[in-house]
């Protein structure tokens, strides 16, 4: 099914296929033009960047033709903001020759991604933000900002993307109009998620060949044939990603433009096959991780799609070509992207490819027919045919809002608006001569012609056969008349052997007949018609990928062009003409394809095994059609031995040949068929185990369903049942009721009243009392809780009550060691006081002394205990109102402002006394408090209840003046 490369440069999808168009020229300089006004009457709008920040929205958006507007808004001074209407989006096919005024600028997309997890948890912030759907602004500069066609923010699906940036391109694609669409941006920005997508969220290219399809289904006049090719450029080296063995292809030029020679084309039938061939191709691509991208693509690719197009029958017109080529580049790669080694080589291959293609849509956008350097890289070159006008460009810009990416994401809007500014011009391409259905046309004619040889072969068989007849005839005749018998029987005899021999052509004849009119059904297969059948879903097809390409040779990929069709229908041949018109009226391709949808577990598609399967007839018909003309040739050898043998000799190699093809397909399909078959059984396998999982699950599912069921039913159960005791108890007392009612009745009321009325009385009554039960109960049931909380309440007191008794008993226990303590105390006190006294008498005893005052002060007997005590504490305040004035003298003060030392021994005992009754008399102060503390505590407990919020609280407000009489006791004593 692939086309071969062979074939030449027509079948290249790079080539341009118009040479007479005015945009096929290999000086592309002349088919584009500059956007930027040159006058006031321009009529491309430029947005200046007025600086309001949000308020410029696309709606606010002015139109003005001032260049000095262009200058202004650009980030760091100077980026240009213009941008030509969104309006002239290219959404409607345009006829031989585009716009005469002017053409068509790029269309320009930009789309934002969401900030990946890596950014988030670097803490960046968005720089850059969606303004509307046609404005880029940047967070921390709003006066910078870019306009586009179309802005889509982070969270926008891929197919609305697809709806604005590839759904025009690709319906003029298919209505002649060539078509390129590529992603650009740096690395992980989200090109591949935008232009392949995955299984959730499919990206452009298939959303591209759904819609091919669907189009297809929707033009019912027209008949198409698709071929697909796909090549990578990794390192600046060109892969084809369809044939493994396609290394290093080169681009050429000819007076058409550039091609890629060698390059691998496959006919496609239906969505899925063309995703099987792309999903073939991403096996070859390459890919690498970096700091950014876990699934980095290390190559730009472009996947093309060729269309061919014809109207039926009658309507025909000439076939048309387009190709629409679908790119996805590789991201370019700053500074912080963390590579090594190959993935090195690889970056600076990838952004010196880039820079070209900046620097030709830069040059390309200035407008001037200044050398362009396409040649610079193979990406450019390739694309060239594409930049330079000769269909319509859709360019997607993929950016991250993230801050750490802030410069990146401004190279990539620059040089989108750049882009923005190439005028193209797309034209129709109109083939009425077309290469490929030329060599299609013979192909065909070639079968016709050999089944009408084969037919005048008969009628010479035929017209031997009557002259040997005839002659036979004669010499029966003859015979009468007396010829020779055995002459007679010679020609006897080769009559017969005539008729056996061309029994036997005939019969080979037919076989050859069939063998190529089954060829003509299956190339009939390839051409693609609209039918009611449904083409496949992508949600079938998108199982495809990761499936091998089906058709590893070459059968030269043709198509039936009506001309031949006509040709046939018009022939004697009404099997043919049948089985044709059939094949192409009743949609048998797409209902083929419709089938090839569904897989086969092996890996191959139905419809890929059909095409096996196809393929494998048409190499026996083949066989069988070389072989019956070589045993004709073996047989005309006789008269030319020369010219035959070498004719034999090519057979006998062609049939050689295409046997081998016949078993290397044979063994593709046993082997597909037998990987089919175990993995079916696998497949059934993993199935029943997926059933029963699921079964499971939901059993127990169900099972914890029906216990909880339970759970409420033995509840409700359990309710019912309190209910019934409730009412039986109820009836009990209502039956005692009515019992002792009855007994009022009878002993008293009947007789008296005897009327029924009392009765009713007694019932409602009755009544009354229940209703009244049921308050009561009603009541019960209040006091209950009440008395539920007020027991939890009283188990809370109890429990701070036992806690303020235990607290109280410990400080009772403190109080009574204090107690002691100050009995001791006291008891030292009286004998400090003895002695203090003898000391004093000792002191009045020594002569000179003068120390009669001293002694009458504080003689006992003249005032007492008490009196001489108070003295004491009198004396000792103001000698310790002076110790207070006193600094750094370590010599004690007396009452009387000397020096006690000046005193003599005497004072110095008397102060040492004074200091000593001072401090007992405090600690006695706060032993004092600190009791009537504790007892305040033990007999106020409640009252204090009240008043504070606790008791806690309140043995913490005693313990806490407890604290502090004890600090205020060391105070004392240090
Ligand atoms: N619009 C989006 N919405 C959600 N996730 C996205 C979006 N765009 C990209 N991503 C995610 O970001 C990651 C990188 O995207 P992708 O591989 O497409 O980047 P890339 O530009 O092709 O990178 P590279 O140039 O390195 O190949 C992927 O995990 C992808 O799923």
């Amino acid at each position: 099914m692939a086309a071969s490369s062979s074939r030449g440069r027509s079948s290249s999808p790079f080539h341009s296929r118009k040479p007479s168009s005015p945009f096929s020229s290999s000086s592309s300089s002349s088919s584009f033009k500059q956007t930027v006004p040159q006058s006031s009457s321009s009529a491309t709008t430029f947005y200046g960047g007025s600086g309001n920040g949000h308020g410029s929205r696309s709606g606010t958006l002015g139109r003005t033709t001032s260049d000095s507007m262009y200058s202004r808004g650009g980030y760091g001074g100077g980026s240009p903001v213009g941008y030509p209407s969104a309006d002239e989006m290219i959404d409607e096919p345009i006829d031989d020759i585009s716009r005469a005024a002017g053409g068509d600028s790029i269309s320009v997309t930009i789309r934002f991604r969401p900030l990946s997890e890596r950014e988030y948890q670097r803490g960046d912030e968005i720089a850059w933000y969606a303004d509307g759907d046609k404005l880029v602004r940047n967070e921390y500069n709003p006066a910078t900002s870019y306009a586009f066609d179309r802005v889509f923010g982070s969270f926008a699906e891929t197919h609305e993307v697809y709806d604005v940036a590839a759904g025009p391109v690709i319906k003029a694609a298919m209505e002649g109009i060539n078509g390129t669409v590529f992603a650009y941006g740096v690395t992980s920005s989200g090109k591949t998620h935008t232009m392949h997508g995955d299984h959730t969220s499919p990206g452009i290219i298939p959303l591209a060949i759904k819609d091919v399809f669907s189009i297809i289904q929707d033009t019912p006049g027209r008949e198409f044939l698709l071929r697909v090719s796909y090549i990578e450029i990794y390192n600046e080296v060109i892969n084809d990603l369809l044939d493994p063995t396609g290394q290093n292809l080169r681009v050429r030029e000819d007076a058409q433009g550039t091609y890629v020679e060698g390059i691998k084309e496959e006919v496609v039938l239906s969505p899925g096959h063309a995703l099987s061939f792309i999903a073939a191709g991403e096996e070859h691509r390459h890919i690498g991780s970096n700091n950014f991208n876990l699934l980095s693509s290390r190559s730009h690719t472009i996947f093309t799609l060729m269309i061919e197009s014809s109207a039926h029958g009658d309507e025909y017109d000439g076939v048309i070509f387009s190709q629409l080529n679908l790119i996805d580049l590789a991201g370019s790669e700053s500074s912080k992207t963390e590579t090594t080694g190959l993935r090195r080589k690889e970056g600076s291959y990838i952004n010196k490819s880039l820079l070209t293609l900046g620097t030709v849509i830069g040059k390309l956008s200035e407008g001037r027919a200044s050398h362009i350097p396409y040649r610079d890289s193979k990406l450019t070159r390739i694309l060239q045919s594409s930049l330079s006008g000769h269909g319509h460009v859709s360019l997607i810009c993929t950016i991250t809002p993230a801050s750490s990416n802030m410069e990146e994401t401004h190279n990539t809007l620059k040089f989108a608006s750049r882009a923005k500014r190439i005028e193209i011009y797309a034209s129709r391409n109109k083939y009425t001569e077309n290469k490929m259905l030329i060599s299609l046309s013979h192909a065909l004619k070639t079968c016709i012609l050999q089944i009408i040889d084969e037919k005048s072969l008969i009628k010479k068989y035929q017209k031997e056969i009557s002259a040997l007849k005839l002659e036979l005839d004669q010499l029966r005749r003859g015979m009468l008349v007396g010829v020779n018998p055995e002459e007679i029987m010679t020609l006897k005899q080769k009559l017969e052997e005539g008729q056996v021999k061309m029994q036997s052509r005939l019969e080979e004849e037919e076989e050859a007949k069939a063998a190529l009119m089954s060829r003509i059904q299956r190339l009939t297969k390839l051409i693609l018609v609209s039918s009611k059948n449904t083409i496949p879903g992508l949600t079938d097809v998108s199982a495809h990928l990761g499936s091998p390409s089906a058709n590893d040779g070459d059968n030269g990929t043709l198509l039936l062009h009506s001309d031949i069709q006509n040709e046939l229908i018009s022939s004697n041949f009404s099997a043919a003409d049948s089985s044709i018109t059939e094949s192409t009226q009743m949609g048998e391709v797409i209902s083929g394809s419709a089938r090839g949808a569904k897989l086969l577990t092996g890996g191959l598609s139905i419809d890929e095994m059909d095409l096996l399967v196809e393929r494998v007839k048409m190499l026996a018909g083949e066989i069988a059609f070389s072989t019956s003309t070589m045993k004709r040739l073996v047989e005309q050898s006789a008269n030319d031995p020369e010219s035959s043998k070498t004719q034999v000799d090519q057979l006998e190699r062609e049939i050689e040949e295409k046997r081998r093809q016949m078993r290397a397909l044979e063994k593709q399909i046993v082997e597909s068929n037998e990987a089919s078959i175990s993995n079916t059984s696998l497949a059934d396998m993993q199935q029943t185990m997926m059933k029963l999982m699921t079964q499971c699950d939901e059993k127990g599912f169900e099972l914890e369903i029906v216990t909880a069921d339970n759970r409420i039913l033995q509840e409700e159960w359990q309710n019912k049942c309190a209910e019934n005791k409730e009412l039986q108890e109820r009836i009990m007392l209502l039956e005692q009721q009515l019992a002792m009612a009855d007994n009022e009745k009878s002993s008293t009321s009947l007789e008296q009243h005897g009327s029924k009325e009392y009765i009713d009385e007694l019932r409602t009554k009755i009544k009354i009392q229940e209703v009244e039960n049921e308050k009561l109960k009603l009541e019960h049931v209040q006091i209950l809780e009440e008395n539920s909380g007020l027991c939890v309440q009283n188990q809370k007191l109890s429990e701070e009550a036992s806690y303020a008794k235990e607290l109280a008993s410990a400080a009772a226990v403190e109080l009574k060691n204090l107690a002691g303590e100050v009995t001791k105390l006291s008891l030292e006190n009286a004998k400090l006081e003895k002695e203090l006294m003898a000391a004093c008498e000792l002191a009045n005893t020594k002569p000179g002394n003068g120390g009669s005052r001293k002694y009458d002060a504080i003689k006992p007997g003249r005032k007492g205990r008490s009196g001489r005590v108070k003295d004491a504490y009198d004396d000792v305040d103001r000698s310790n109102s002076v110790i207070k004035e006193r600094h750094v003298s370590d010599v004690p003060q007396t009452a009387h402002g000397s020096n006690a030392r000046d005193e003599g021994e005497g004072g110095e005992l008397r102060w040492e006394w004074r200091c000593k009754f001072s401090y007992i008399r405090q600690q006695q102060q706060c032993f004092f408090l600190a009791g009537i503390l504790v007892c305040v505590n033990l007999v106020h407990l409640p009252a204090l209840n009240v008043q504070f919020a606790g008791p806690r609280l309140q043995i913490e407000f005693l313990l806490s003046l407890l604290d502090i009489c004890s600090t205020s006791l060391t105070m004392k004593d240090d």
